[in-house]
């Protein structure tokens, strides 16, 4: 359906008007294949699965995450296969391993992309950059590609809890006809709420926006420095954490997730609101030069050639591990350990 996004009108497809039952019909003749049980992996394939779609998991074997997918119930030989034998099984490949983990395995992937079958990507980076990444796919298959718009952990525990992430969905080539409907099933099968279209390129650049900006570069960016300050000015960590972070993740953003900011707002104290409107354009005028600079970064290339290069490296889950811990080994995080342990319910 078209809806009304402030003054613009989109596309939106949902759980309503693309039943469950209708999915199943659309894809009850393909095998899915799903190739990488890393985050979003393992949070697509139970979906699928539980919701009775016809689906297999490709990893590598002696790995941890091969030990994972039989942990979660998939049964080497039966629902669990290597990654070659996946994706000679599958007549959907969706290719979720890390996007650096796809440019190394494209020419095995290709190899078994036959006419008529669909290729499905949960981000736009692989075939937007493909300079960088060699992905072009054959021209007789399907590419499509759901995004869910969050982590596959939450994808997953929203919907053992009945509830439904937002995803986006595109087709960047239609080579059977059937793309339209195949993709939005596979939404829906996935445990997408709700489907709202875009294609490959913008939804590339927006995602490496967003998780570099507010959903996690510019959030912690911000916590650190107004936690730096309130340090520097004599507050005990606690305080500065409890101000910076914990009030906003249990109390506050709640009430923005429910009904908005001016909800949020309207549930704070007139004293609160009275700063809290005034102070809000000098942040957005001082951090907007930096969304600017990210925003040119992530449309040259440049954020996409950074990860290629950082993460095709054999130690980069290491090195990932290592920039993880100084960040859990902050006072600020170290601080915040505390404080979730003092939670009612943590005891
Ligand atoms: N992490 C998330 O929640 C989200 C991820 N995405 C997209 O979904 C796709 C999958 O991402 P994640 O689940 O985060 O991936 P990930 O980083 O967890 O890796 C997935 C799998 O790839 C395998 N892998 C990596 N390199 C490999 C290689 N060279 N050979 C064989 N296997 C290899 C890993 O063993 C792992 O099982 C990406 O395109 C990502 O951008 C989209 C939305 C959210
Ligand atoms: C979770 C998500 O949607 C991200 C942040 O874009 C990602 O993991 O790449
Ligand atoms: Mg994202
Ligand atoms: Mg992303």
């Amino acid at each position: 359906m078209k809806l009304k996004f402030g003054s613009v009108e989109e596309n939106v497809v949902t759980r309503e008007e693309f039943p469950l039952e209708k999915a199943r019909e659309v894809l009850k003749d393909e095998v899915i294949a799903v190739l990488g049980y890393g985050v979003q992996g393992p949070g697509q394939a139970l979906n699928l699965k539980d919701n009775g779609f016809n689906v297999i998991v490709g990893q590598r074997k002696d790995s941890k995450t091969w030990d994972k997918a039989v942990a979660d119930g998939w049964v080497p030989g039966e629902t669990l296969f290597e990654l070659e034998e996946a994706c000679e099984k599958g007549t959907i490949i969706q290719f979720l391993l890390s996007d650096a983990g796809q440019i190394a395995l494209w020419p095995m992937v290709k190899k078994y992309l036959t006419p008529g079958k669909a290729l499905y990507f949960s981000h736009g980076f692989g075939v937007t950059y493909k300079e960088k990444t060699g992905i072009v796919p054959p021209a007789d298959v399907d590419v499509i590609l759901v995004a869910p718009k969050g982590s596959g952990t939450s994808l997953r525990r929203m919907f053992v809890e009945g509830r439904g992430l937002n995803s986006s969905y595109a087709i960047f080539q239609d080579g059977t006809g059937k793309a339209k409907d195949r993709v939005v099933a596979l939404g829906i099968g996935v445990g997408s709420g709700y489907l709202f279209e875009t294609d490959f390129y913008r939804e590339v650049t927006s995602d490496l926006t967003g998780e570099r900006g507010t959903l996690m570069g510019a959030i912690q960016g911000i916590f650190a420095a107004q936690y730096e300050v309130l340090r520097a000015n004599g507050h005990t960590p606690s305080e500065a954490f409890n101000e910076t972070v914990e009030e906003l993740t249990q109390s506050l953003m709640p009430l923005v997730a429910e009904n908005g900011m001016d909800w949020m707002y309207a549930n704070c104290s007139t004293t609160a609101q009275r700063g809290a409107l005034d102070w809000w354009k000098p942040f957005r005028d001082a951090t907007k030069p930096v969304f600017e600079q990210l925003y040119d970064s992530v449309k040259t290339g440049k954020e996409a050639q950074k990860s290629i290069d950082s993460n095709s490296k054999s130690d980069y889950r290491v090195k990932l591990e290592e920039e993880l811990k100084e960040l859990r080994e902050s006072e600020m995080w170290q601080a915040g350990a505390v404080v979730r342990k003092l939670r009612p319910e943590n005891n």
